[in-house]
Parts: structure tokens; sequence; C-alpha cells
């Protein structure tokens, strides 16, 4: 039940933010539509009694009206129908809105890493389609409780103990209720089978792991993996729905014993003279409906049972989103230009959900206007550090701070504004060719020569002419005929989009070069020195990149070296090769690979 309230207020607060002129129309249509079934039943009633006291004129006046009201519910019926839809619409439009800002209203991304997060969101996007069918159902819901009041007034003018009729309605209600919350729970246990099984199927179906399934000939497995997944979580919803039928079944027989009584009672009642044959057939009438409404009420209370899970499930995404943290001290905005640069301070972090530390103590000078290289091997905690430093996660202790304020107390977006980055796992956006590059600094979107600078110090201005359409060409295939590109060439489209950025503080890159070739690489190497010197001078920028080839690290002003999460030493290439430390042997095993 409290589902189910949760769902109608959440969704006519919805409906009344967006569009309270529709919602209050569709409202208008629905009542008047219900409230001529009843109607109807009342003339038929008065045109039986006209009809069989000879009153020829009355009865064609009642018939008529009777047709007339007949019209209209169904004419009323089409236009809410139109109403619906259009409200619908815009509902799942706002949900949608709803959704990216949940994900992305704050500045961490600590909730992806939530238990349960990814799960949940595939499940309300599972049912965002249902959740506009859930606006209709409340309005309808709201006709028939006025149309069984009605009803029931009407009834008691009959015989009293017709009032119980409508009551009659309830046991399926309720057994409707708990049969939905058994389904639910079935669906909710078997989330993680079924979203493994899309997965899997998805992965047997999709080009990019096309080439290896075939390769290791594990298609077989995968699918057998995939069917398995599916049974389980088939078979366990197919338990609960047949149960919930059964159940469901069983409460609908209440109901048809309580019609038949009544039938009888009033049929009792006519041949003893106490009421007419209209009340009797205004009886068969209103009865029918009885049933009618009880059955389209069941159906619409499963529909907004179902609706309030998803509200719920909303919710819980949204109670798992970390609000962004309290400034400390004054709220600022982030410096114009870096004076003395960033000073991480003690900082250890661990990823939420984990209770291990992936950076232990980190203390690091870098000054403003330098470029460090973070080197270290897998997992020493290189991506992490740079994650921290784009303000997506918070340390769990120590803190970090550009020109000496504390990033917590640098305002809203402020920070984020000024970094330009590339991560390792860089989004390829299946979009136009300006809009991956240009989203970088949307202001700039509209501008061919800014998207093509940025083009050229990615060293990819040769995709314009490569791509159908140039810049206003698709890239991707996953929903039209786009470009498809190579590895490398999506990455450089990342640091095109890096490139963007206007005036940033922090130039942050994570193995920009990892599906570079050689030459690509190098060229990059030189076009990132020299725009990271630009940005050095003119706002005291720090470009910071991660990568494996010491051939490029070698370039950067200060090399931090990673073990285990913790700074094991730091300085130059000459220093650092002075040291004989872990810096000198990796870099001599990478030499003499490469002789
Ligand atoms: N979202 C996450 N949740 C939990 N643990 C994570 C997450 N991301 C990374 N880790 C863990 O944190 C550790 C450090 O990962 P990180 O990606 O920072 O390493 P890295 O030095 O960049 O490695 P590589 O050179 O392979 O890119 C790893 O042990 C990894 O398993």
């Amino acid at each position: 039940m409290k589902a189910f309230l949760h769902a109608v207020s959440f969704l006519v607060r919805l409906s009344w933010r967006t569009d309270r002129a529709r919602l209050l129309k569709a409202f208008a249509l629905v009542m008047v539509g219900y409230l001529a079934t009843p109607l109807t039943a009342l003339a038929l009633r008065d045109f039986t009694n006209a009809a069989l006291g000879g009153e020829t004129g009355a009865a064609r006046l009642y018939g008529l009206a009777t047709a007339v009201l007949l019209i209209f519910e169904l004419l009323m019926g089409h236009f809410a129908h139109l109403t619906y839809f259009e409200l619908g619409e815009i509902e799942e439009e706002a949900l949608h809105a709803e959704l990216v800002r949940i994900c992305n209203g704050t500045r961490g991304i600590e909730h992806f890493d939530s238990a349960g997060f990814a799960e949940t969101m595939t499940l309300v996007r599972e049912e965002l389609g249902r959740m506009r069918l859930a606006v209709e159902a409340v309005l309808q819901l709201t006709g028939l409780l006025v149309q069984v009041l009605i009803t029931t007034v009407v009834l008691a003018t009959v015989d009293p103990w017709l009032v119980l009729l409508p009551l009659a309605g309830f046991p399926p209600v309720l057994i409707s209720n708990a049969s939905q919350r058994l389904v639910d729970r079935a669906k909710t246990a078997s989330a993680s089978a079924t979203q493994l099984s899309r997965h899997l199927l998805e992965l047997a179906t999709t080009g990019s792991s096309a080439k290896e399934i075939k390769l290791f000939g594990i298609e077989e497995r995968l699918i057998g993996r995939q069917r398995a997944e599916w049974d389980a979580s088939a078979r366990r919803l197919g338990r609960a729905q047949l149960t919930a039928a059964a159940a469901r079944a069983a409460g609908q027989a209440v109901f048809a014993a309580a019609y038949g009584g009544a039938l009888v009672l009033v049929v009792r009642r006519a041949v003893d003279g106490q009421v007419n044959v209209g009340s009797v057939v205004l009886v068969i009438a209103l009865a029918v409906q009885v049933s009618v409404q009880v059955a389209a009420g069941l159906g619409l209370l499963s529909t907004l049972q179902g609706a309030g899970l998803a509200v719920e499930r909303i919710g819980s995404l949204r109670d798992r989103v970390r609000p962004d943290p309290e400034p400390v001290g004054d709220p600022q905005d982030a410096p114009a230009r870096l004076r003395s640069g960033i000073r991480l301070e003690n900082v250890s972090f661990g990823y939420p959900g984990t209770d291990r530390l992936v950076l232990r103590d980190v203390t690091v000078d870098i000054p403003a206007g330098s470029s460090v290289a973070l080197v270290g091997e897998n997992g020493a905690g290189k991506s992490t550090l740079v994650k921290l430093l784009c303000g997506l996660y918070e340390p769990s202790s120590g803190r970090i701070l550009v020109d000496g304020v504390d990033l917590r107390s640098l305002r809203g977006r402020s920070w984020q504004d000024r970094v330009a980055m590339l991560f390792q796992d860089f989004a390829r956006l299946e979009l136009l060719l300006r809009e991956n590059v240009g989203i970088g600094h949307v202001p700039a979107l509209g501008s061919d020569a800014e998207v093509r600078a940025a083009l050229a110090g990615a060293q990819a201005e040769d995709l314009v002419a490569k791509v159908p359409g140039g810049l206003d060409g698709l890239l991707g295939r996953a929903y039209g005929d786009g470009a498809e590109l190579s590895g490398g060439q999506w990455q450089k489209l990342g640091l095109a989009r890096a490139g963007m950025r206007g005036r940033p503080l922090l130039l942050a890159l994570d193995e920009p070069a990892s599906a570079l070739d050689p030459s690509a690489e190098h060229r990059l190497f030189e076009s990132l020195v020299a725009s990271s010197d630009a940005a050095a001078r003119t706002v005291g920028a720090v470009t910071l990149f991660t990568s494996h080839r010491f051939s490029t690290v070698r370039i950067a002003d200060l090399i931090l070296v990673l073990d285990g999460g913790s700074v094991v030493a730091s300085g130059s290439h000459q220093e650092l090769m002075a040291e004989q430390g872990l810096y000198a042997e990796l870099f001599g095993m990478q030499a003499r690979a490469y002789r």
C-alpha cells in the first residue's frame, strides 16, 4: 500500500510540475467519461419502466438519453487517451532527466561504485516505459473511485444489502497486492541473473567482442552460460507469476459469488413486487459495471504498485548518491591562475564499499606550471590519483590543496570546469564528430575553427576528411550508420576533447598514448609539450600524465613513482636514475627490451 501511495503522490507531483494544464484537462475528461457509466444505467432503468408502462414519449426520450450517454462515454475515453499519451511522453522525458541528474548531479562518482547502483539503474530504465502508463492509471483510478461511489449509492436505493457488493471487490484487491509483492520480490531476486544474462547476450552479439569470441571458440560456452542464467531467472519469475495468478483468480471468485447473490436478491424482490422491473435492469447493468470496475481497478492497482516499486528504486538511487561535500571554510572559486601549485597532504584513499587502501599517505607538492609524470606497475594507484585530483572522489583522509585552498572549499564545479582530462577508459561518444570534440567546451561546439584546432592539437585533423560528412558526420554504429574508428582514432578524439577546455589549471591525461602508434605518440607529446608550456605560461597550469613508456616519461619536470599506493620516489629523470631505485630498474628493463 505504501508503494502504491508513494507512486500516486510522486506521479501527481511530477505531472503537476511538468504540465499542470494537461493534467487538469485529462482529469476533467476522465471524470466526464466515468460519470457517464452510472448515468447510463439510470437512463436504462427509466427507459424500461416507461416502455413497460406504455409511456412511448418518455421511453423514446430515455432511450435517446441512454444512447447519447454511451456515445459520450466512448468519445471521452478517446480524447482522454490522447491527453494521457502526451502527458505520459512529458513524464517519461522528465524521468529521463531525473535519472541523468541522479547520475551526474554531484561532483563525485562514488555512487557508481556502490553495491547495487548499476543493477537498480537497469531495473529503473526497464520500468520507465511502464511509468508513463502509471500516469494514466492514477487518473483512471480516481475516476473509477468516483464511479464506484456513485454506483454504490444508486444500488443502495434499490436494496441496502447491495451496498455490500462493491465491498466484495476488496478481497481480490488485497490478494492482488500480496501477489504483486511476491512477483516483485522474485524480480529483485533474479535481477543480477537477468543482468548477467543480458550482458552475456550483448557480448555474444556485439562487434567489438565478436572477434575474440570467435577466435577463442567460446560461442557455445557463452550461449550455454547465458541460457543457464536466463533460465534460472525465468524459472523463478515464472513460479512467482503462476502463484500470483492462482491467488488472483481465487480473489476474483469471491466477487463472482457476491455478484450472483446480488442478482438472486433483486430478482426475488421483483417477484415479490417490492421493486419494479426497471430496478432489476438497473441492478443487472450496474452489478456488471461493478465487476468491470473491480477488474479495471485491479489492473490499475497492479500498474501503480509496479510504478511504486520503480519510484522507490529511483529514491534508493538518489539515496546512494553522496551529496557534494560541505565546503571546508569559506566557499570560493578556483583561482584564475595557479600561483604556488597543487599539494597532496597525507592523502589516503579506498574505494567506497571496500576496506583496502589504494593510496596510502601520499604527500606531494606539484609546483604551478610544472609537468608531472606518474609511473608505477599495474594497479599501483596512478589512475586513482588522477581521479582524486579531478575531484571525482574525495580522499578518505588527508587533503588536496590548490594554491593552499582545500579542494572541498572550491565552489560547485568551479575546479572541474578548469580541468582538462583524458581518462584511460575515455568515452567513445557515438555522436557527431563535432560533438565528440566540442563537448569539451560546449560554448565553442559550433565553432569549426576551434573544433578543428583541437583536432589538430590531438594529431587528428585527418579525421575531418575521413569521416563522411566531416565535422557533422556521425561516428559509430550503435544506432546509425556512422563511421567506424580505430582505437587510436577514438583516443585522439578524447585528447581533442580535453584540448577544447579553455584555460585549464590541470591537464590530466591518463595514458594518453596507449592506443597510438610510435610516430603518432611522438607527435602527440611534442604537441602536448607545446600546449602545456603555453598553459603553464598563461595560467600556471599543471600537466599531469601517466604512462608506461619511459621514453615519454623522461620529459616531465617531476616524476612520481608509485608502488602499492605509496609514492616511493620522486624527482626528475636524472635524479631518479642517479638514485638507482625502482624507477631506474623499470627504465633499464624497458630500454633493454627495445634494444
Ligand atoms: N572503481 C573501483 N572500485 C574498487 N577498486 C578499484 C576501482 N578502480 C580501481 N580499483 C583498484 O584500485 C587499485 C589501483 O587502480 P588504478 O586504476 O589506480 O591503478 P593504475 O596504477 O592506474 O593501474 P594501470 O597501470 O593498470 O592503469 C587497483 O587494485 C584496482 O583494482
